[in-house]
């Protein structure tokens, strides 16, 4: 059965303009739930993936506000607790949905760790913007109090992390047996839960948030998947994105994209790590990239929309 990692992005889950209450986030993971049934129901095997930017940076804002009162949690803690908080609503929603198409699979979260370098120079540059957005002069106040803020991709302000390269899944052979034992798995999520191995093999949470993108990719490679399809809120990936000459990129081979991502036309924080992620499981995995909207999907599948990366 062909394998699939399927990369809900943060729109998927909480859209720009929701506060983020459980049932504006629970609405869209069922919407978003809707579409991976879609891929089951194709003969898909399917790894379900996503991020994380806003809950894990609300949580971080729950810790700080309650700190008086409650002892405040490592990053790495609440990277963790977004997992529970998104894996539940997917679990139910996607249940839900099986249970209506009458699939008979289980479906389970595994609490993913992902490892990266301990010198990582993303440590000393924090770049992965979380939580909500600030006006400038909001942001201007908080940076005073010593919180790093950055503009994100044109709109608003956030507060940033440091975003370490994932260089492997720790509970990838555990995933690998559920996913052979008839279950939809959910991992990964938020990129997974950010540590560092020490010389005995241990591995210890530090405090950072994963780029979910290429956490996916690392989960695709783990599993030997054959598609990588991350889901966004754009249908395709453009060139000279926002300008009157803006290009929507079809089908596109990883040596054209790696030319335009070196062009500059893919952002930080946003088209950037999509695109990078793509072109990592292109080139080193052989396998197929499709970068579209969630409702875009099926029509993506057919090659009649998304971006298409192929080696
Ligand atoms: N070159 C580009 N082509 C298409 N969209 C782009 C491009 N550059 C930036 N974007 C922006 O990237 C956004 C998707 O990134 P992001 O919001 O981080 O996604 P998600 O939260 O779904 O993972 C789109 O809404 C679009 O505004
Ligand atoms: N961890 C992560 O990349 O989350 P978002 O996609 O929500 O930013």
């Amino acid at each position: 059965m062909r394998r699939v990692v399927v990369a809900l992005g943060g729109n998927a889950i909480l859209q720009p303009g929701q506060r983020g209450t459980f049932s504006e986030q629970f609405d869209n993971v069922k919407k978003a739930s809707n579409e991976i049934i879609k891929l089951i129901d194709k003969g898909f095997k399917v790894v379900v993936t996503h991020g994380n930017g806003p809950q894990v940076g609300n949580i971080l804002l729950q810790n700080e506000i309650a700190k008086k009162i409650v002892p405040p949690m490592p990053l790495f803690v609440c990277g963790a607790q977004s997992q529970g908080l998104i894996g539940i609503m997917l679990q139910q929603a996607l249940r839900e949905k099986l249970i209506e198409n009458k699939i008979e699979l289980s479906v389970a979260t595994i609490l993913t760790q992902v490892e990266v370098r301990d010198d990582d120079p993303a440590f000393k540059n924090p770049l992965k913007p979380i939580g909500p957005f600030y006006s400038e002069e909001e942001a201007r106040e908080m940076i005073k109090q010593g919180v790093v803020m950055k503009e994100d991709a044109g709109r608003g302000w956030r507060r940033v992390v440091p975003s370490p390269d994932p260089i492997d899944i720790v509970e990838k052979h555990a995933l690998k047996q559920l996913l052979s034992n008839n279950t939809l798995v959910i991992a990964c999520g938020g990129g997974g839960i950010p540590v560092v191995k020490d010389p005995k093999g241990n591995y210890k949470g530090v405090e950072a948030v994963i780029d979910k993108d290429l956490a996916a990719e690392k989960l695709a490679e783990s599993i030997d998947a054959e598609l990588l399809i991350i889901l966004t809120d754009v249908p395709k990936v453009a060139i000279n994105y926002g300008k009157e000459n803006q290009t929507d990129l079809g089908k596109v081979t990883a040596e054209e994209m790696r030319r335009y991502q070196r062009e500059g036309h893919f952002k930080d924080g946003s088209m950037g790590p999509k695109v990078e992620a793509a072109l990592r499981f292109v080139e080193y995995k052989k396998g197929t990239a499709v970068i579209t909207a969630l409702d875009k999907c099926e029509e993506a599948l057919k090659g009649e929309n998304g971006t298409v990366i192929t080696s």
